[in-house]
C-alpha cells in the first residue's frame, strides 16, 4: 500500500504498471479488445517536468485524463502526492493537482473553477472573480500571458480566449499540473514567458509538470524528462533523435540536436484498431 507522499523525497507522480482499456457501451472493456495502455510506468519528483511525446492517437490525452482522475484505474496504478487521483477528489479541488487542456468549459471547471467562458464577461471579471489567489501571483500571470483586462470573453480570438483560460487555470498554485497541448492558440513569445514561467514553478516552488505536446520549438532546455508513447511494441530510447528515428515525426526533423540527459521510459501503448 502506498502512503501519501512526503514532498521532499518522495516522487510527486507515480504510474505503476499502468494499464487501461476504453470501456464500452456497457461499462466494460469490450470481450477480446487489446488494452490501449499497457505496462507503463512513470515515477516524477518535485521540480521535474516532463514532456509526454508520441504522434495522434498514441495515447497522451488518455494518460493525462487518467492521471486527472477522469477514467477510473486500480489504485495503485496511479498515485498523485502518494494518493489515488480518482478515488481521491480532494486533490484536484484542493488546486493541487491542475489539468489543463483543450476543452475550455470543462477544464477549468475540473480545474475548480466552474466559468463559462463565451459569455459576455470581462476578462478582469473572471480572473479576479477566483478567491483565495495570491495577488502578486495573479497581476505576474497576467503580465506573462498579456491579458488585457478590458477583454470581452465573446469578442475575443481563440489566442486570446486561450491565454485568459491559461491564467485561470494557473492562478491556484499547484502541486503538479496536467497539461494537454495547451500552447497551440499561443504566439512564438506567448508560448516562450509561459514556458519560463512554468519552468520557474518547477524550479522554484518545486512543482512537477507533465506536458503533452507535438511543438517542440522552444523546449530545447526545458524538459529533465522525456516520455515517448508509441502505438504497438515496446519503445526504448535514450535521445530525442532515438525518439524520431522511431516515430518518424516529421516535426521532430527539424531539431535532430534535441537531446537532454535524463531520458525516456519505457511502455506499451496500442492503439485502438490493433
Ligand atoms: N472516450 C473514448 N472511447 C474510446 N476510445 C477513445 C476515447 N478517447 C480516445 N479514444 C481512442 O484512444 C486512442 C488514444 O487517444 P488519445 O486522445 O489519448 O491520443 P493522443 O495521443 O492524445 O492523440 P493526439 O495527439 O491526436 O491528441 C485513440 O485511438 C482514440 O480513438
Amino acid at each position: 500500500m502506498v502512503g501519501v507522499a512526503n514532498e521532499q523525497n518522495d516522487p510527486m507522480v507515480v504510474i505503476n504498471k499502468l494499464k487501461f482499456t476504453y470501456p464500452g457501451i456497457d461499462g466494460h472493456p469490450p470481450p477480446g479488445s487489446v488494452p490501449l495502455i499497457e505496462d507503463f510506468s512513470l515515477s516524477l519528483k518535485s521540480g521535474e517536468r516532463c514532456l509526454l511525446v508520441g504522434a495522434n492517437g498514441a495515447g497522451k490525452t488518455t494518460i493525462l485524463k487518467i492521471l486527472g482522475g477522469k477514467h477510473m484505474v486500480e489504485p495503485d496504478m496511479v498515485r498523485v502526492l502518494g494518493r489515488s487521483v480518482f478515488h481521491d477528489t480532494s486533490l484536484t479541488s484542493s488546486g493541487d493537482l491542475a489539468y489543463l487542456g483543450g476543452e475550455w468549459r470543462r477544464e477549468v471547471a475540473f480545474a475548480g473553477f466552474d466559468v463559462a467562458i463565451q459569455m459576455d464577461i470581462s476578462a478582469e471579471k473572471m480572473l479576479f472573480g477566483v478567491a483565495g489567489v495570491d495577488p502578486q501571483r495573479r497581476a505576474e500571470l497576467i503580465k506573462v500571458l498579456d491579458v488585457d483586462l478590458s477583454w470581452r470573453m465573446h469578442k475575443v480570438s481563440d489566442g486570446q480566449r486561450r491565454r485568459v483560460q491559461i491564467c485561470m487555470g494557473l492562478l491556484k498554485e499547484f502541486k503538479v499540473l496536467l497539461l494537454d497541448e495547451i500552447t497551440v492558440d499561443l504566439d512564438v513569445l506567448a508560448r516562450a514567458d509561459l514556458l519560463t514561467f512554468l519552468k520557474k514553478e518547477c524550479e522554484v516552488r518545486g512543482a512537477t509538470i507533465i506536458y503533452a505536446t507535438h511543438i517542440f520549438d522552444g523546449l530545447e532546455n526545458w524538459p529533465s524528462h522525456i516520455v515517448y508513447v508509441a502505438n504497438g511494441k515496446l519503445q526504448l530510447a535514450s535521445t530525442m533523435e532515438d525518439v524520431r528515428k522511431m516515430s518518424n515525426l516529421s516535426l521532430m526533423v527539424s531539431y535532430p540536436s534535441f537531446c537532454i540527459d535524463n531520458l525516456i521510459y519505457t511502455c506499451t501503448v496500442h492503439s485502438c484498431t490493433n
